[in-house]
């Protein structure tokens, strides 16, 4: 199993990068990428670890030489908020940098499942949607935002909140990685209960994570760590489907036929080919079900941003 990591010496790129290191199962192999010319010194850093994972390098203006015979490409090339910034203000950059590393997966890997991190999601996943679709090589079922980071921190404040052992808690996440469009289904946790006040406090609080984080860091950039472990979480499951380990789900933004956009986060099995299929997000309160309807405005726009990008 090849995974290539892009973007890989960046905050994002060097916490997943050392996970992958030692969780990958052994005889895998790790490449990665970045502009930045520490890169290979990266990989060497990491190459001092005894796991059997085969560690590679690359840095430059092409990443073909990473890419090759990949399995699972997971992208967090591109730039990072600062505080007073939205996600879309990272869209002039980041746009840009997602198109031009998805035609080069196109060319060099184009069966890899590609799971997208950088921001804005809810657009790059469409340009990188449009980018396939042009080089003739789109596999719906092989394309994903990834949104684990909403997943694992609803996990965490639900726990917190409720006194709960944190390995308990299960919830779906559905809709897409920004604002109102991060929609926790805290009405599915099993064995606890909230009142109203604390849905909207809770709801609020995960949509708002990302800028708690950017706030504290006060311009150190945004979550890289958290990150760095949600994406592992995400790839892991990836490889494990890939491998035909069974029950493997996970949230992710894809497109997956949703009745409310063309991408739409919600629950999906993983398996040898990506997305086996996509599971029903299940019954919503009546609070989830005016959330799921009041972000739909906002996730289309996001969506014919990326698409118009491209064309
Ligand atoms: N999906 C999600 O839940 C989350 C997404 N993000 C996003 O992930 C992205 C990366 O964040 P960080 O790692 O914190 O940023 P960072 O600035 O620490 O790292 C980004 C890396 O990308 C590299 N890079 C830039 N252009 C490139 C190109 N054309 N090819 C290859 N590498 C290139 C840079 O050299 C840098 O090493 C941001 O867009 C951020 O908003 C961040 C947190 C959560
Ligand atoms: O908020 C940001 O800019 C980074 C991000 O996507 C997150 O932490 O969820």
């Amino acid at each position: 199993m090849k995974v290539a990591v892009l973007g890989a010496a960046g905050g994002i790129g060097q916490a997943l990068a050392l996970l992958l290191k030692t969780q990958l199962p052994a005889g895998s192999k790790l490449s990665l990428y970045d502009i930045a010319p520490v890169t290979p010194g990266v990989a060497v850093d990491l190459s001092h670890i005894p796991t059997a994972v085969e560690v590679k390098g690359f840095a430059g203006e092409d990443p073909t030489p990473a890419l090759e015979g990949a399995d699972v490409v997971l992208i967090s090339a591109g730039v990072a908020r600062k505080p007073g910034m939205d996600r879309s203000d990272l869209f002039n950059i980041n746009a840009g940098i997602v198109r031009n590393l998805v035609e080069k997966c196109a060319a060099a890997c184009p069966k890899a499942l590609i799971g997208i991190i950088t921001n804005p999601v809810n657009t790059t996943v469409a340009i990188a949607a449009e980018v396939l679709k042009a080089a003739g090589v789109y596999d719906k079922n092989r394309l994903f935002g990834v949104t684990t980071l909403d997943v694992i921190r609803s996990e965490t404040f639900i726990a917190e909140a409720k006194g709960l052992n944190v390995d308990d808690v299960k919830i779906n996440v559905i809709g897409g990685h920004s604002g109102v469009t991060i929609l926790p289904l805290l009405s599915q946790v099993q064995g606890v209960s909230f009142s109203d006040e604390e849905v909207a406090a809770l709801t609020t609080r995960i949509q708002n994570a990302g800028t708690e984080v950017v706030e504290a860091k006060a311009g150190g950039g945004s979550a890289t760590l958290s990150m760095g472990q949600a994406a592992c979480r995400f790839g892991l499951s990836l490889v494990r489907g890939l491998q035909g380990e069974e029950n493997v789900i996970e949230c992710a933004y894809v497109d997956g036929g949703s009745e409310h956009a063309d991408f739409f986060a919600q629950p999906i099995l993983l398996g040898k080919n990506g997305v086996e299929s996509v599971l029903a997000y299940g019954e919503v309160s009546e609070f989830e079900a005016n959330a799921r309807d009041a972000m739909l405005d906002t996730l289309k726009a996001d969506i014919k941003l990326g698409v118009e990008f491209v064309k």
